[in-house]
């Protein structure tokens, strides 16, 4: 059997290449996850425009109940945790209620990082 000895730095170079592998996929996984929030923030940016506009409120609890449990049924399906499918979904809902209250409060309610800003919210604003 081949070894590694993270004590030494020496690994093995076929887990070497495995890891790099992996993390490879990872790294290409993790892009289409930035570019699939990206794409659905411009979605709920223009859902936040149109509540404004028509003066509903920022959040819908009865349809986030529905995404909750639909996302849940998906997560079992997928062998993801559904706990952790409800708490993501949770975390983004949460970041596009504050930009929604801030489009109706007439702030600027983009996502553009800002080089000033000092606190870190849910959608690295
Ligand atoms: O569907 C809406 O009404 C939205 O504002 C979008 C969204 C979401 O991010 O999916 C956000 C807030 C609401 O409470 C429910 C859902």
């Amino acid at each position: 059997m081949t070894t590694s000895n993270a004590a030494t730095g020496d690994v093995d170079p076929a887990v070497r290449e495995e890891l790099t592998r992996l993390r490879d996929s990872i790294d290409n996984i993790d892009a289409a996850v930035v570019h699939m929030l990206a794409e659905r923030f411009k979605c709920t940016q223009q859902v936040g425009r149109l509540k404004a506009e028509h003066r509903l409120p920022p959040a819908d609890p009865g349809r986030e109940a529905r995404q909750i449990a639909r996302l849940r049924a998906l997560a079992e399906n997928a062998k993801l945790d559904p706990a952790f499918a409800e708490k993501f979904l949770n975390f983004i809902i949460a970041e596009v209620i504050r930009h929604h209250e801030r489009i109706a409060d007439g702030s600027p309610g983009g996502v553009t990082p800002s080089a000033n800003r000092t606190t870190t919210s849910a959608a690295g604003e």
